[in-house]
C-alpha cells in the first residue's frame, strides 16, 4: 500500500474490544473500506451493549456531556437528549444559544459515511436508566445535581456554562434516557489533536458579523494562508461545508486534526449536536466556502450526483443506514426531505461556479488518482 495518507478514520480489529482507535489508512473503492464498515459496525454494536463501570462530565465545551466508561475500559462520549425530535430550534434562538439534538449527532455520523468522508467519529444512540446506569455512578458536584422532578421523573443538569440548571434539567422518563454515544478518540497525550479556528466561522455575536459574510473576495485572502494554500485542506473545508449545509449546522467554529498526521491529512468532523434542527428553512450561508472559493473535490461531486440521480436518494440512504440504530428512527421526517432538497441546492451552487469558469478543472478538483 502507498505510504500513510489517511482519509478515514478505521479501527484495527484487535482494538475494537477496548475501543483504543487505531488511524489507518483506508483506500476509497477498494476492500479497505468494506472492512472499515465492519469493524465499527462491530465497535458500535459495542458502545450499546456493554455495561457502564464509570461517568464523569466531560470538561470543555458548553453543554453538558458525560464521558462514559464500560466494563472493558472503553469509553464513549454521551450527549443526552433534550427535546422530542420533531422540536425545531426555536425562533429567537441563535446558533449558538440552540440545545445540542443527541439524534443530530447519530444522524451526522451516517451522513459522513454516507458521503464517503468518514471523517465523524462513530456514534449510536442507547437509552440509559439514571436510576440504575447513572446515578449510582455519579460523584462529586455531578451527583449533587440529581434529583426527582414533580413529576417523579428522576433527573440531572450537571455543573457547565449553558443550561445546567434546574430549569434545564435532562429528565427520563420515569428514568429511562435516550443519549448519543460517540466512541471515544485516543487522549491528547497519546494522539495529540491540532485544534484549528475554522476560516468560516461566524461571530458568536448578536450584533457583529464575520469577516466573510461581508467580504465577497474573503476567499482569496483564504487562498493565500496556511495550510489553506496548498493541498487537501481548502477541499476538506468545503466538504465539511456540504456536510453542514445538508444538516443545518451553523455551529462549526473550530476543527481539528491528528497532530502526527500533519497538514496532508483529513479533519476530524465532530460536535454535531446542532445539526438537523430546521427541517424547512435552509440557511445558504453555509455553503459560503463552496461559492466563495468554487472548488470542490470530484470525489464529491460524483457521490452527490449518485444521490441525486439515483436510484437511490440521500433520504433512502440515511433511512437504510439508520436502521440499525437503536433509537431509530432517528430523524424526524421533515429532515430527510430536507436532505435531498438541500442536496440539490449544493448541485444548483456547484453548477453556478462552473458555469463562468474558463477551466472547468479548477472548480472541480480531480482526485481520482
Ligand atoms: N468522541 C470524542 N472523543 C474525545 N473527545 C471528543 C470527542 N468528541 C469531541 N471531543 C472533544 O470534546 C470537546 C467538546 O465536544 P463538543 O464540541 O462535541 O461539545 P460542545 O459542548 O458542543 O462544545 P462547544 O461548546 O465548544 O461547541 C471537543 O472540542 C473535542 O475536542
Ligand atoms: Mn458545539
Amino acid at each position: 500500500m502507498k505510504p500513510a495518507q489517511p482519509t478515514h478514520v478505521s479501527y484495527s480489529a484487535e482494538k475494537t474490544r477496548q475501543f483504543g482507535i487505531v488511524f489507518t489508512t483506508a483506500y476509497p473503492r477498494t476492500g479497505c473500506m468494506a472492512a472499515g464498515t465492519i469493524h465499527v459496525n462491530t465497535l458500535l454494536h459495542y458502545v450499546t451493549t456493554l455495561p457502564i463501570a464509570h461517568i464523569s462530565q466531560k470538561e470543555g465545551g458548553t453543554q453538558i456531556k458525560l464521558t462514559i466508561e464500560f466494563s472493558d475500559g472503553g469509553r464513549a462520549l454521551f450527549k443526552p437528549m433534550r427535546h422530542p425530535r420533531d422540536q425545531q430550534t426555536l425562533k429567537n434562538q441563535f446558533y449558538f444559544t440552540d440545545f445540542e439534538r443527541h439524534n443530530a449527532e447519530i444522524a451526522a455520523f451516517h451522513l459522513d459515511r454516507l458521503l464517503g468522508f468518514r471523517r465523524a467519529v462513530p456514534t449510536v444512540g442507547r437509552t440509559v436508566n439514571i436510576t440504575k446506569d447513572l446515578f449510582p455512578l455519579a460523584k462529586g458536584d455531578l451527583l449533587k445535581t440529581f434529583f426527582f422532578s414533580p413529576e417523579k421523573n428522576h433527573c440531572f443538569h450537571g455543573k457547565c456554562s449553558y443550561y445546567c440548571d434546574t430549569a434545564h434539567a435532562i429528565c427520563g422518563s420515569p428514568d429511562m434516557l435516550e443519549g448519543s454515544f460517540a466512541v471515544f478518540l485516543p487522549g491528547d497525550a497519546e494522539v495529540p489533536r491540532v485544534h484549528w479556528r475554522h476560516p468560516w466561522r461566524r461571530s458568536y455575536s448578536r450584533r457583529r458579523k464575520a469577516e466573510w459574510e461581508e467580504d465577497d473576495e474573503y476567499c482569496a485572502s483564504v487562498k493565500e494562508t496556511p495550510p489553506y494554500n496548498e493541498g487537501r485542506r481548502l477541499l476538506d473545508v468545503v466538504d465539511m461545508a456540504v456536510l453542514d449545509f445538508l444538516m443545518g449546522n451553523m455551529d462549526r467554529h473550530h476543527y481539528e486534526t491528528i497532530e502526527m498526521f500533519g497538514n496532508n491529512s483529513a479533519p476530524l468532523h465532530l460536535d454535531h449536536g446542532r445539526g438537523f434542527g430546521q427541517a424547512f428553512l435552509d440557511e445558504a450561508s453555509i455553503l459560503a466556502p463552496l461559492y466563495q472559493c468554487c472548488v470542490m473535490r470530484h470525489s464529491t461531486l460524483a457521490t452527490l450526483l449518485r444521490f441525486h440521480t439515483g436510484p437511490e436518494r440521500l433520504s433512502a440512504a440515511m433511512v437504510a443506514s439508520m436502521a440499525r440504530d437503536p433509537l431509530r428512527p432517528v430523524l424526524w421526517p421533515p429532515h430527510l426531505h430536507a436532505l435531498d432538497r438541500r442536496l440539490n441546492t449544493v448541485l444548483h451552487v456547484t453548477r453556478r461556479c462552473l458555469h463562468p469558469a474558463k477551466d472547468p478543472n479548477k472548480v472541480i478538483i480531480d482526485d481520482f488518482h
